[in-house]
């Protein structure tokens, strides 16, 4: 799988906030980094095609065999793209009114897990996260923390191949960042993900896009240099 942007702009009341953003995204974690209104919700609002570029595109691409078995790259329609990304936006609230127990089976029923499977796979994600003891808490009622991982366990439940997540670690505690970043580097070998933050404590071994007006740059791998000039540019 593959993400490419192509001059991608994006422009709200006359105010343009990315402009003409280029690069591409392959397997593995990739931060989006950038001081508070630098685009990168924006710019993840587009790649979850919850938002049009202005101008430009964001194309994500796969390699499918024809039947000549040659490889050949071909592009991911709207549809396609939306069932196999897990999106957790940054204001993430889902259905309010749910228990924690219903709404993740809803949602893993939704995304095509066989309804034979769904109580298990749910009642692991909830014990491994220390949600089970509240599982039939409404999601109104919970504390920022515990939302957090609600919207984080409805965006990898699938384990789906393009996973996207606006600041998933803001309100949760040493441990759970540890385990849900264990989780997305053992998964990190097939998907892409796209992890915004502001954070750069959270940052682990990755590519980095930082969004400053438009400009872009991209490591690979988050060597010692690297996390320093990060750390600058954040600062
Ligand atoms: N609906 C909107 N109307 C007007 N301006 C908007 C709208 N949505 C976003 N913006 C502006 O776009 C810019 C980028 O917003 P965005 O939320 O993408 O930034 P961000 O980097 O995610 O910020 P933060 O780190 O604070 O979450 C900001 O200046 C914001 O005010």
């Amino acid at each position: 799988m593959r993400l490419a942007l192509n001059n991608v702009t994006y422009e709200i009341k006359g105010q343009r906030i990315l402009d003409q953003l280029s690069c591409e995204i392959t397997t593995g974690i990739t931060y989006i980094i950038g001081k508070n209104g630098s685009g990168k919700s924006t710019l993840l609002k587009m790649c979850a095609t919850a938002l049009q570029p202005t101008a430009g595109t964001i194309e994500y691409t796969k390699l499918v065999e024809n039947q000549q078995t040659v490889f050949q790259r071909k592009s991911l329609t709207t549809e396609e793209i939306r069932r196999t990304i897990g999106y957790m936006p940054q204001e993430f609230t889902g259905y309010a009114e749910l228990s924690i127990e219903r709404y993740l089976q809803y949602m893993a029923t939704h995304k095509g897990i066989p309804r034979r499977h769904v109580k298990n796979i749910v009642h692991k994600w909830l014990e491994e996260t220390n949600l089970y003891p509240i599982r039939r808490k409404a999601l109104f009622t919970l504390s920022g923390g515990q939302l957090k991982k609600v919207g984080l366990i409805q965006a990898l439940i699938n384990q789906p191949q393009i996973c996207i997540l606006d600041e998933p670690f803001e309100a949760l505690d040493q441990m759970e960042r540890y385990y849900f970043d264990r989780f997305l580097r053992r998964y990190a070998f097939h998907s892409i993900i796209l992890i915004s933050t502001n954070i750069v404590e959270e940052m682990q071994e990755g590519d980095v896009l930082y969004l400053d007006r438009g400009w872009v740059r991209l490591f690979t791998g988050l060597e010692e240099e690297s996390y320093q000039q990060v750390k600058e540019w954040i600062e």
